[in-house]
């Protein structure tokens, strides 16, 4: 597989003034992104996310050409984004919340029929893109309403389509899911997934929304002060940052002494000892069948570590 996107010591500084006395300002510089090395191969959904003000937004406009970097490489299907903007927008689709490709006063059936014709898509495969973006984010009931009197969620379901109506290899998306009310975010989640599993387009989404992250990224970068501070699954920032799972056991009658399995603690004993919850570093299989040996187990139940424990976490160690 080759790399869809490709960056080296990448890095954006940005100079900003501060007061210094009554009339006086200093120039300084900051690092929003400070050496970001990132290979994405084709296919690959990944997650890019950080605390505000990490470098997230920062370093998708170096990647789809809107910002020049300071320093370092980068290489997007095969094209460096600022000087080869114009043939790298063939290539890729963006959805940025605040930019719209939208025409405000238009139909957003015009809009999408305005965007065929400047990338110039053959007729036979726009239809066949828009009619899947029509059915997986239901667009028909306000297809023909004027952008500017959609909701944010219809928009946002707009965007999405407009972003991928020519086909590019890389879909870039910065908080797809924020502000939207609970149908349009499963609704984009659901359509997103989908997109994801196809394979045959690369997406890399900036989000705040841990169900997003649950769901859609199989590979996160984390990004903190500028710099890449995890690249790996969600199951390993957990196993990194010391989440556990948990096992509830419900019992018929409360034990004289209580299970112990090697990499299982006892964490809490509700319901005069009726209830126990242990913290797991092990698969669940040795306690449970533990558990099941007293003959007093009458449900167990297994809870995943919380990702939003996690990611609280990833952030306050910085
Ligand atoms: N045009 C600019 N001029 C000066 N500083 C900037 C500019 N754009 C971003 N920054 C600074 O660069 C840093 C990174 O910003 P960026 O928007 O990339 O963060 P982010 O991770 O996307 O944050 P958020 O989650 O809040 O959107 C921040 O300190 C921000 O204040």
């Amino acid at each position: 597989m080759s790399a869809v996107i490709e960056t080296r010591g990448l890095r954006k500084e940005f100079v900003v003034r501060k007061r210094a006395g009554r009339f006086r300002r200093t120039r300084h510089a900051i690092a929003a992104v400070d050496g970001v090395d990132l290979r994405v191969e084709a296919g690959e959904m990944l997650g890019y996310i950080g605390p505000n003000g990490a470098g997230k937004s920062t370093t998708l406009k170096m990647l789809t050409g809107v910002l020049h970097p300071s320093g370092g490489d980068v290489r997007v299907c095969g094209f460096e984004p600022v000087p080869q903007r114009v043939r790298l927008a063939r290539g890729i689709g963006v959805v940025f919340g605040q930019r719209s490709q939208l025409w405000w006063d238009l139909p957003l059936r015009e809009s999408f029929d305005l965007l065929r014709h400047i990338y110039r898509v053959p007729p036979s495969e726009h239809a066949a893109r828009l009619a899947r973006c029509r059915s997986m984010l239901e667009l028909d009931p306000f297809l023909d309403t004027p952008v500017r009197q959609l909701s944010l969620g219809q928009r946002m379901r707009g965007e999405i389509t407009a972003a991928l109506l020519h086909g590019p290899a890389v879909l870039f998306l910065d908080e797809p899911t924020i502000g939207l009310d609970v149908v349009s975010k499963q609704s984009v989640r659901a359509f997103l997934a989908e997109v994801g599993a196809r394979g045959d387009t690369t997406v890399v989404l900036t989000t705040h929304d841990l169900a997003d992250i649950q769901r859609l990224c199989e590979r996160l970068v984390v990004i903190d002060h500028g710099r890449v501070v995890h690249d790996g699954t969600l199951a390993a920032l957990h196993a990194r940052y010391g989440s556990r799972r948990r096992v509830v056991a419900d019992l018929d009658a409360p034990l004289d002494r209580p299970v112990a399995v090697p990499g299982a603690d006892l964490e809490s004993t509700e319901g005069g000892g009726a209830r126990l919850t242990y913290a797991l570093d092990q698969p669940p299989g040795a306690l449970i069948a533990a558990l099941a040996q007293t003959g007093v187990l009458r449900d167990v139940k297994i809870e995943e570590p919380d990702i939003e424990e996690v990611v609280a976490r990833l952030y306050k160690d910085r």
